[in-house]
């Protein structure tokens, strides 16, 4: 992207764009104004009376005066996570000290967690562990992969990666592919079937393109890569809690993901890894750290990896944030991930439509990058603003007004939809919002 100018490069992801085209996606024809504004108004208030997840939003801390649709980025925060931190702090740390390892199961928090994310992305016991970011368990699972793949295929030394990958899972599958002796190439995720081969050791794709908020056909992928002989490495960052993953049921090989977006386990809690039951004794990971160990308390000098979702661990867990994220995850007891996906697709759809309605005719246009096609819609809109140029001052004036999305270069405005928490009011004042501040640079 960055040989690109904002225009030329907004073309290409335009182009590139399955809803470029779409009208009913697009902000076109005049703003809304009077009766058509009340209708979608008195729309919002319907839907938020009738949503069936709509009292979970008294879970979280939020500000009545903020519409905020930027939890693809960093979640709200639950309301339970300040007194278990106050008692994490005072009382396990503070009075318990170094007790708490055993005392208040700070050392199997990692694999504990894990059982507590794993019913989110379809994965039975056992397969989850959190722990470290998301890049380092991209390396673990890159390089574990790999050496999967070789052990009875050597010559397998390529690495096909997701061309329009979110930055970090490029740069550490060169690194993986470095330290393989592998190649890498960066393939559109719809040509990944086209290009796999004898020759491939894994695939690693983003299951939700985090600008487009496209979602990839997770299913078909895996199972070509499968065919193939190849191992699937999937990104979960943009769909883990936002909509089901079903990775048991689809095969897939390693999964990793983040827990601070629609997890909501707070800035930097750490990520989860998934490794496949069936693999994990063959998983040979490039980190083997000593809380890895199938006894590191021996401290012994040569390591015997731990069996189970254990082996992903590195070091010593991050405990501040794991206990945030632990109590965090509280906030599904009683939600079915599929009431989520289904209210997520209601919102965005009534979001599209408020668009539609509020936000034609300014001097900046905006139109939808994300898939009209539910099959192929993440939990956020990506609208791409024309000119490009006028993209992040549009973003920085919705902020001021109380409506926080953010700004994607080269002209993208992301709209992230948390159905635990977002209303459908929400969903309309942004739009209408987004109507003024578009309609204000006439
Ligand atoms: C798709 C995707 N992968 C990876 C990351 C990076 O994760 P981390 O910074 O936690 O390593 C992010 C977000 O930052 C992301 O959106
Ligand atoms: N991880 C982030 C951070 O530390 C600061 C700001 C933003 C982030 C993000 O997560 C960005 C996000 N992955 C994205 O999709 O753009």
């Amino acid at each position: 992207m960055s040989d690109r100018g904002p225009v030329e490069a907004a073309d290409a992801l335009a182009a590139g764009s399955p809803a470029a085209e779409d009208p009913a996606a697009a902000g076109e024809g005049p703003a809304a104004v009077g009766p058509a504004a009340e209708a979608l108004a008195a729309e919002a208030l319907a839907l938020d009376a009738a949503d069936p997840l709509a009292a979970l939003r008294e879970r979280f801390v939020l500000d009545p005066a903020t519409v905020y649709l930027d939890g693809n980025s960093l979640g709200a925060l639950p309301k339970a996570v300040e007194a278990r931190l106050a008692d994490v702090v005072s009382r396990e740390w503070g009075r318990l000290r170094i007790r708490s390892w055993e005392e208040s199961g700070w050392w199997t928090m990692p694999e504990r967690v894990g059982e507590l994310v794993a019913p989110l992305i379809g994965a039975g016991p056992g397969q989850v562990v959190v722990s470290d970011s998301t890049s380092v368990n991209l390396l673990k699972a890159l390089v574990g992969a790999v050496r999967i793949a070789r052990e009875q295929a050597p010559d397998r030394g390529e690495l096909l990666v997701d061309a329009a990958t979110f930055p970090t899972d490029g740069y550490i599958a060169e690194s993986a592919a470095r330290l393989t002796g592998c190649t890498v190439r960066a393939v559109p995720p719809e040509e990944v079937p086209a290009a796999l081969g004898p020759r491939t050791a894994a695939v690693l794709l983003n299951h939700v393109d985090y600008r487009t908020g496209e979602l990839r056909a997770l299913p078909a992928l895996t199972s070509a890569a499968h065919a193939a002989g190849a191992l699937a490495v999937w990104d979960l960052c943009h769909s883990a809690g936002a909509l089901p993953v079903d990775l048991d049921a689809h095969g897939v090989d390693f999964a990793v993901g983040c827990t601070y977006k629609f997890l909501n386990g707070g800035p930097g809690s750490p990520a989860f890894l998934y490794v496949r039951g069936a693999l994990q004794d063959r998983f040979d990971s490039p980190l083997p750290g000593w809380n890895s160990h199938a006894d590191p308390f021996a401290m012994a000098p040569d390591y015997t990896p731990a069996s189970g979702a254990v082996r992903g661990r590195v070091g010593t867990p991050d405990i501040l944030s794991m206990a945030a994220l632990e109590t965090s995850l509280g906030v599904w007891d009683g939600v079915g991930i599929r009431d989520v996906r289904a209210k997520s697709l209601a919102l965005t759809d009534f979001f599209l439509r408020c668009v539609a309605a509020h936000a034609g005719g300014g001097a900046v246009g905006v139109r939808s990058l994300t898939p009209a096609e539910h099959a192929r819609r993440g939990s956020q809109v990506a609208l791409l603003c024309d000119p490009p140029e006028q993209a992040e001052a549009v973003m920085k004036e919705l902020i001021a007004r109380g409506v926080v999305g953010d700004f994607r270069r080269p002209g993208v405005l992301r709209f992230g939809f948390t159905p635990l928490y977002t209303s459908y009011r929400d969903a309309e004042r942004a739009a209408r919002v987004l109507g003024e501040v578009i309609g204000g640079a006439r």
